[in-house]
C-alpha cells in the first residue's frame, strides 16, 4: 500500500512524497524491516527519537515523530501526538480486523472479564478470541505477548491475523498504560466495559484522578461513537464512568445490585459455586455459576453485558454463564494438602484484589485462612503496606514472601509490606513460604497463594542483569502438597 493512500484514509497530514510502498510498521528500531514506517516516541526510559538514524539504516522509509525531531534519509511525518498519528496510520494498513471488537478496562478483573466474554461467545457458536495478560487466546491455543496490552504494531497485526483465521469476535484488555500510550487505536470498538477502580500503578499515574482519566480514554475516545458502555455500577467509580460514557453519547448498560442492564438480585454461595438471581430486560433468570467469589460474579455479569450489547440472545447468554470455565490463576484450586486443606492460587496484586480473593474464600473456611503473598518490585510502592493490611485483616495467618522483586532489594519490599501486617511471618523464598503454609495447614483450613496467578517466572534484577527464574505457583503448590517443597530455590 502507498504511504499517500494510508495517510489519506487515516486523516493524517499527507507527507510531501507519498509514493513509498509501505511494508509494515515498527516502534522499535530493532524490529524495523525495509519499507517500514517507524514511530519515534519519547518514552519513560529512553527517547525513541534517538533511534531514528538506526531505524532509517534498517530500511525505514518514513518516520512519525514530533515536529522538532530530526529525520534524515526518510520522510518525516510530523505529529504533535506521534503515538496517536502512528496508530491511526497503522490501523489503515492492518486490515481486515474482526467485525465485533469489545474492550475491558478497570483495576481488577480485566483479564477475567475479557476471557469470560470470549468463552460466552464461543459457547454461542461464534469464532472468538481474547487479548490480554494471558496472551492471545482462541479456541485452539493461547500465545503470550508479554504485556497486557501489547504495543500498537503487535496489537493491530494480531487483530488482522485473527480476522484472517476467521475470528469474528474479540474481547481485549485495555490497561491504563496501554490507553495512555495509544496502544490500541484506530479500529471500531463496539463496546467498552469498566469493572472497578482502586489503588494500583500510582508510580506511573500522578494520583487516582489521573489514573481514572487514563482509563476513561476508553469511553471518551476509543469506543466507537455509537457504541455501548458496560459498567459495574456497584463500584464507587462506576457512576463517574457512566457520566463520562453519557457525555460522549455512548449507550450505558449498568450491571450490579444497582444495575439497569443486568440487576443482581441475590447471590448465594454453594460448595462448588454460587446461585444467582438476576433481572435483564424485565425478565428474571436463575443462574448456577460454577465459580466461587463475589468478584467472579461481577466479572461474569459484565462479560454477559458485553455479549448482550453486541447482539447476543439473552437466554443463550445466561445459559452460557452457567457453563463458564475457571480462568487460569484466578481462584484456581491448585492442590489439596495432605491435611485435606485446599490450596488456591490467585492473581491478587492490589489491596482491593487481596480483599476480594480473601472474601471469596472466607465462606468456605471452617478453620483458618492462611495467606501467602508479596509485592512486585519497580511497581507502585504505596500499595505495599495497604496490601499487608488487607491480607492481615482477612486472614488468620499471613506469610509475606517475594513476588518479582525486579530491580529492587527483596527484603526492603517485604519490610514495606510487613509495615501493614506486623504480625505476619516473613519467608523470602517463595517455594519455602508456600511449603510452610501447606505444611502448617490443618483440615478445615484454606491456603491462598496470591500475586502471581498464571505467571511462569520470578523476575529478579533489571536491565542487563534481569533474569526470569522459572516459577509457577500452581506447580509449586502441587509439589509442596506432595511433600516435595522444602528445598529452597529448586
Ligand atoms: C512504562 C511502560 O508502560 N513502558 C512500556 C512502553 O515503554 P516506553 O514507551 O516508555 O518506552 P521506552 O523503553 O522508554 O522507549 C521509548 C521508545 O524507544 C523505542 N526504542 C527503545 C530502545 C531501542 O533500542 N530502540 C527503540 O526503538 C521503544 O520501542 C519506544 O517506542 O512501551 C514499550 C513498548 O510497547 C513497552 O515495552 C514498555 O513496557 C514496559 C516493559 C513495562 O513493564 N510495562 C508495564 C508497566 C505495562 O505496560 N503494564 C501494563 C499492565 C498493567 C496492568 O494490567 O495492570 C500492560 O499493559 O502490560
Ligand atoms: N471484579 C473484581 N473486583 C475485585 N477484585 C477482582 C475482580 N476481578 C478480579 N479481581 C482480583 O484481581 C485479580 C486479577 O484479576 P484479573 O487478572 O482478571 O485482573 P486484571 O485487571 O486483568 O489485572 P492486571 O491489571 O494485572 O492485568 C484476581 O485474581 C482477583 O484477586
Ligand atoms: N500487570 C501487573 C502485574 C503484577 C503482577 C505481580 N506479580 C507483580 O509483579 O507485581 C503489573 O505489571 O503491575
Ligand atoms: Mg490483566
Amino acid at each position: 500500500m502507498l504511504l499517500a493512500d494510508l495517510a489519506k484514509l487515516a486523516g493524517v497530514e499527507s507527507p510531501q512524497d507519498g509514493s513509498a510502498r509501505i511494508t509494515g510498521f515498527a516502534i522499535d528500531n530493532r524490529k524495523v524491516a525495509p519499507g517500514n514506517v517507524f514511530g519515534a516516541f519519547p518514552g519513560t526510559r529512553v527517547n525513541g527519537e534517538d533511534y531514528i538514524p538506526a531505524a532509517v539504516a534498517g530500511g525505514a522509509v518514513a518516520v512519525i515523530a514530533r515536529p522538532s525531531a530530526r529525520v534524515e534519509g526518510a520522510l518525516h511525518i510530523p505529529a504533535d501526538e506521534p503515538r496517536r498519528a502512528f496508530a491511526l496510520l497503522a490501523a489503515q494498513f492492518y486490515r481486515p480486523v474482526p467485525e465485533n471488537v469489545v474492550a475491558v478496562t478497570g483495576t481488577n478483573g480485566k483479564t477475567s472479564t475479557a476471557e469470560m466474554t470470549r468463552q460466552i461467545w464461543r459457547m454461542l457458536g461464534l469464532r472468538s478470541a481474547s487479548i490480554g495478560t494471558l496472551g492471545v487466546t482462541t479456541a485452539d491455543e493461547s500465545i503470550s505477548t508479554g504485556l497486557t496490552t501489547p504495543d500498537i504494531a503487535t496489537f493491530l497485526a494480531t487483530m488482522t491475523g485473527l480476522a484472517r483465521e476467521g475470528v469474528s469476535h474479540v474481547a481485549y484488555e485495555a490497561s491504563s498504560h496501554g490507553l495512555s500510550q495509544y496502544r490500541n487505536e484506530g479500529i471500531e470498538v463496539a463496546a467498552g466495559a469498566f469493572t472497578n477502580l482502586s489503588r494500583d500503578h500510582l508510580d506511573y499515574h500522578r494520583d487516582m484522578d489521573d489514573y481514572f482519566a487514563a482509563k476513561m480514554r476508553l469511553f471518551s475516545e476509543v469506543v466507537s461513537e455509537d457504541g455501548s458502555a458496560v459498567i459495574w455500577i456497584d463500584d464507587k467509580w462506576g457512576k463517574l464512568a457512566k457520566a463520562v460514557a453519557m457525555a460522549r453519547g455512548l449507550k450505558p448498560f449498568t450491571v450490579g445490585e444497582e444495575g439497569d442492564g443486568i440487576r443482581l438480585i441475590a447471590r448465594k454461595p454453594t460448595p462448588l459455586g454460587q446461585d444467582l438471581k438476576i433481572v435483564h430486560g424485565g425478565r428474571a433468570y436463575a443462574i448456577r455459576l460454577p465459580l466461587i467469589g463475589a468478584y467472579q460474579v461481577a466479572n461474569a455479569l459484565v462479560a454477559a453485558g458485553l455479549t448482550l450489547v453486541t447482539g447476543s440472545d439473552p437466554a443463550r447468554v445466561f445459559d452460557a454463564v452457567a457453563r463458564l470455565q475457571p480462568v487460569r490463576g484466578r481462584l484456581e484450586r491448585a492442590a489439596i494438602a495432605a491435611s485435606g486443606a485446599p490450596v488456591y492460587v490467585d492473581y491478587a496484586h492490589t489491596p482491593d484484589a487481596l480483599s476480594a480473593a480473601i472474601a471469596a474464600l472466607r465462606p468456605h473456611v471452617s478453620g483458618r485462612l492462611i495467606t501467602v503473598f508479596g509485592a512486585g518490585g519497580d511497581r507502585d510502592k504505596g500499595k505495599r503496606a495497604p496490601m499487608g493490611e488487607a491480607a492481615a485483616a482477612g486472614s488468620d495467618l499471613v506469610i509475606v514472601t517475594d513476588d518479582n522483586p525486579r530491580g529492587e532489594n527483596a527484603a526492603a519490599i517485604r519490610a514495606e509490606v510487613l509495615a501493614g501486617a506486623p504480625n505476619a511471618q516473613e519467608i523470602g523464598d517463595r517455594r519455602l513460604a508456600i511449603a510452610a503454609a501447606i505444611g502448617d495447614a490443618r483440615s478445615g483450613d484454606i491456603v491462598l497463594v496470591a500475586g502471581k496467578g498464571h505467571e511462569q517466572g520470578q523476575i529478579v534484577g533489571s536491565g542487563d542483569t534481569m533474569q526470569v527464574l522459572p516459577f509457577d505457583d500452581v506447580t509449586v503448590a502441587r509439589e509442596c502438597a506432595a511433600g516435595l517443597g522444602s528445598e529452597a530455590g529448586r
